[in-house]
């Protein structure tokens, strides 16, 4: 293959020449449907379809050079549509085989009605509307399709895990091996070893039925994970040489901005390899989707902690139990937590600012429900109050793990300390215990319900790659999974917003104050223009 034609950006000469190259070979594929070709002023390159069977209005498919990774396929439809569609082979491998899909042949699939997804399926972000709203942004339906583009003995699959731990890492690999070998007949899978420097410094470790039958019963990943270490050139090398050509990257956010760094290289080299993102959060923290594996059972999970918190409280005179949790810059585990336990007094996360001293201040309100409770239950997460500590510090901490993520100093330990002192200095008997289960929450098996997800995120993913799409993040978009492109689960976090309904609910649940000063109340539109876009929507 002419490897040349697939130029990264940075090698470009010209907008225009680059996207005739770039989508010379979507063309043909479309062409059956367009009217009329032309680029706009922002020489996005503008192709109006003629409209399909269910709306004759006609459909416009806009890929955006003015991008920074240009590699946008923007569909607009009659109403307002918009479809922010994934990449494909055929995008630029010129005529892909395909064989018929396997899975009509399969006897779990055969009774199903319609087994495979329409090629027309798509799936709203914005599911709360007015009767003149546009109709918005979709996602690409998930699921399988008519024809694949892999022959089941041709492929050999990989499977590596990054980031911190989460709940359900081995569920996901379990499910893809099972997914690929089940539905596929898929017999080469290889676990990268390590995160992503695995690629390039570690053997890597077969898997197949046997190896991973058991392994959803344990935490953590059989893997093994990593932060840092992520270098593109490198790991598609690896890649190449080893012959694979489906890659799934089980991770964050960080993993995914990897995972779309990579795309980005197999696609500039001209490489019939497909890459799979399956969101990793146990803060919640990827945007767009609705939730990931983990999270549920870290709320569950942080119960049992926030439980001894509110037992040893009520055991002791002016007993407080401080219980911190996980979220670096989204306080999503600590406000569920507290409006599933119904024992926690105050709930601090980073988004939601406070304050110690002085009236409307955390100090006043522990008074007020020591007087009421002669005990509470504060849970903070771990983002929480840190320009606090930095402040009375007076220093800011700089230091970065291996994947460039701030780390973050002990606030649980620190205001524990706050507390003690304020009221030593009233005189007043206090008995603080402070509990840390992060890592104890991170490090178990998923739940039932976190089992289920994971089972459906890394069949979804499966079915994503065989079809040929490739350089996307599965994820579920209101309770339909999709195939979002990498630009939109990485171009910012998802985080707990102050000024929308559920966290208002919480401050409802607990009545505790919301420890904010005017100026602290940004109305910030949400980028998705959703209200509660993001995380679990009610
Ligand atoms: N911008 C980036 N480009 C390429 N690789 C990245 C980027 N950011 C992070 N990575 C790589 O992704 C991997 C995981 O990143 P990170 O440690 O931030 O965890 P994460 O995937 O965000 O998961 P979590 O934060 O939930 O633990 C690391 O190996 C890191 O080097
Ligand atoms: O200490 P580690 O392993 O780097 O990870 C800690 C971080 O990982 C997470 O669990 C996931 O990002 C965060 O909640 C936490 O801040
Ligand atoms: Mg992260």
């Amino acid at each position: 293959m002419d490897s040349s034609r697939f130029r990264s950006s940075s090698n470009r000469s010209t907008p225009f020449e680059t996207d005739h190259h770039q989508f010379g070979f979507l063309i043909p594929r479309i062409s059956r449907r367009y009217r009329s070709l032309s680029f706009d002023s922002g020489l996005r390159l503008i192709v109006s379809l003629s409209g399909n069977q269910r709306s004759e209005s006609p459909t416009r498919l806009v890929m955006s050079t003015s991008a920074p990774s240009s590699d946008r396929k923007i569909v607009t439809g009659p109403a307002g549509y918009v479809l922010e569609d994934v990449p494909h082979f055929s995008d630029y491998i010129p005529n892909p085989p395909t064989y018929p899909n396997p899975l009509q042949d399969n006897a779990a699939y055969s009774v199903v009605k319609q087994y495979f997804v329409d090629e027309d399926d798509t799936v709203p972000q914005k599911i709360v509307v007015h009767p003149d709203s546009p109709r918005g942004t979709h996602f690409r339906r998930a699921g399988p399709r008519q024809r694949v583009y892999f022959e089941s003995d041709d492929v050999l699959a990989c499977i590596v895990t990054c980031g911190g731990l989460c709940p359900g890492l081995n569920t996901v690999i379990r499910e893809i091996v099972c997914g690929l070998s089940y539905m596929y007949g898929v017999k080469r899978i290889l676990g990268i070893d390590g995160g992503y420097r695995g690629f390039y410094a570690r053997n890597t470790i077969h898997l197949d039925l046997k190896t991973v039958n058991d392994i959803h019963r344990s935490g953590g990943t059989i893997l093994g994970t990593s932060r840092g270490g992520h270098d593109t050139n490198k790991i598609v090398d690896s890649i190449q040489d080893r012959g694979i050509n489906q890659v799934y990257i089980i991770g964050g956010d960080g993993s995914q901005k990897g995972a779309a760094a990579i795309f980005e290289e197999i696609r500039k080299r001209g490489l019939k390899v497909a890459v799979a993102g399956i969101p990793k959060t146990i803060d919640n923290d990827i945007p767009i989707i609705d939730r990931s594996f983990g999270f549920d059972t870290a709320v569950e999970e942080a119960q049992r902690a926030i439980n001894a918190a509110h037992v040893e409280a009520t055991s002791f005179e002016n007993g407080i139990g401080l219980v911190k949790l996980m979220g670096r810059y989204s306080g999503f585990i600590a406000m569920y937590a507290t409006l599933a336990s119904r024992d926690v007094d105050c709930c601090l996360i980073p988004e939601s600012p406070f304050f110690l001293e002085g009236k409307g201040g955390l100090f006043e309100f522990v008074e007020k429900r020591l007087k009421e409770n002669g005990h509470m239950v504060i849970v903070i997460a771990e983002g929480a109050g840190q320009d606090l500590l930095a402040e009375s510090r007076e220093q800011s901490t700089t230091l970065k793990d291996a994947s460039g993520n701030k780390l973050l100093q002990d606030i649980g330990l620190w205001i524990s300390q706050r507390i003690k002192d304020h009221f030593a200095k009233k005189m007043t008997t206090l008995n603080l215990k402070y509990i840390d289960p992060t890592y104890m929450i991170r490090a178990v098996p998923s739940n039932a319900s976190d089992n289920v997800c994971c089972t459906l995120l890394a069949q979804s993913a499966v079915h994503g790659v065989m079809a040929g799409y490739n350089g996307f993040t599965v994820g579920l978009v209101n309770g339909r999974h999709t195939y979002i492109p990498f630009y939109r689960i990485t171009e910012r976090q998802n985080k707990v917003v102050i000024t929308d309904r559920m966290w208002a609910r919480l401050l409802s649940s607990t009545n505790q104050p919301s420890f904010m000063k005017h100026d602290d109340v940004k109305h910030e539109p949400n980028h998705s223009g959703d209200e509660e876009a993001g995380a679990m929507k009610w």
